[in-house]
């Protein structure tokens, strides 16, 4: 039996543990979000679970509508509620997203009222997967969402790869975007103090270069810093992986290894 801040009962509603706190907490996330980006701050969003991307994402596309999301992470966080293996949230934020995936979403989640779809399956791209859920490969599959695995980062090039993620999401080069990023799409030698590692991820550098080249579209507006969990692993990968997170957040105010 679990129970929410207030001390009522939040149990597991259609397969989603803890709904109400989860849906309650990313209503918040949205309006303090929209917020933000309406007065034109750069919006670093830090967690804790990559289920907060339900609110940063619902919220920045409120303020912008026009929104483009780059997800980078070892995991699609695509399962739609009652598809999910495990019942946990942060393995469903892009299904609450997608206006495409609207009939999977159960309409009765305590708390999920105010979710409504913001993004089509064409205004995502992910980079970095390496561990993917059935129902996510053949959503990908259904829906063509453009993912650029770990074997496309290896065959192509991280340039290449961040390349095309640009242009495909923004040809024009002007569409506001919004990069989740999971610290568990870089290999566990970067960031081992995360829930859910998953070996032969994107090294930092990568990680960086991704970053810097979202930055200097000059239309980078926020970046979800998600999944860090400095209570897991040695204090050795804790401080490296506090690191990463810092230099992933440091990338997107532009080029670190300035000349
Ligand atoms: N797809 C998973 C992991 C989600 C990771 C969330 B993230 O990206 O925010 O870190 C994994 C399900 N998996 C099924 C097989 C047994 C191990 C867990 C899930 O629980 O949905
Ligand atoms: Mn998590
Ligand atoms: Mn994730
Ligand atoms: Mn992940």
């Amino acid at each position: 039996m679990h129970f929410d801040v207030n001390g009522t009962k939040d149990d597991r509603v259609s397969n989603v543990k803890r709904a109400k706190s989860v849906g309650k907490a990313n209503e918040q996330i949205a309006k303090v979000v929209e917020q933000s980006i309406s007065q034109n701050h750069f919006c670093v969003a830090l967690g804790g679970d990559h289920s907060i991307a339900i609110g940063t994402i619902i919220g920045h596309a409120r303020a912008h509508p026009n929104l483009a999301v780059v997800w980078i992470d070892a995991h699609a966080d695509l399962n739609p509620p009652l598809a999910s293996p495990s019942g946990n949230s942060h393995g469903m934020p892009v299904s609450f997203l997608l206006r495409e995936l609207v009939e999977y979403i159960p309409k009765d989640l305590p708390g999920f009222e105010w979710a409504k779809p913001c993004l089509g399956v064409k205004d995502i791209v992910y980079i970095g997967l390496r561990d993917l859920d059935e129902a996510e490969k053949a959503l990908i599959e259904k829906h063509n969402i453009l993912a650029f695995t770990m074997r496309e980062v290896t065959e192509l090039g991280v340039d290449a790869v961040v390349r095309a993620a640009i242009k495909y999401i923004s040809p024009s080069g002007t569409r506001p975007i919004h990069l989740s990023f999971d610290i568990d799409g870089l290999d566990p030698t970067d960031a081992a103090s995360t829930g859910t590692p998953v070996p032969g991820g994107l090294l930092l550098r990568e990680g960086v270069y991704i970053t810097e080249s979202l930055a200097a579209t000059g239309h980078l507006q926020m970046i979800d810093m998600v999944e860090v969990n400095p209570t897991l692993g040695s204090s050795k990968e804790q401080v490296r992986t506090l690191q990463s997170a810092c230099e992933i957040i440091g990338a997107c105010f532009g080029k670190r290894n300035r000349k």
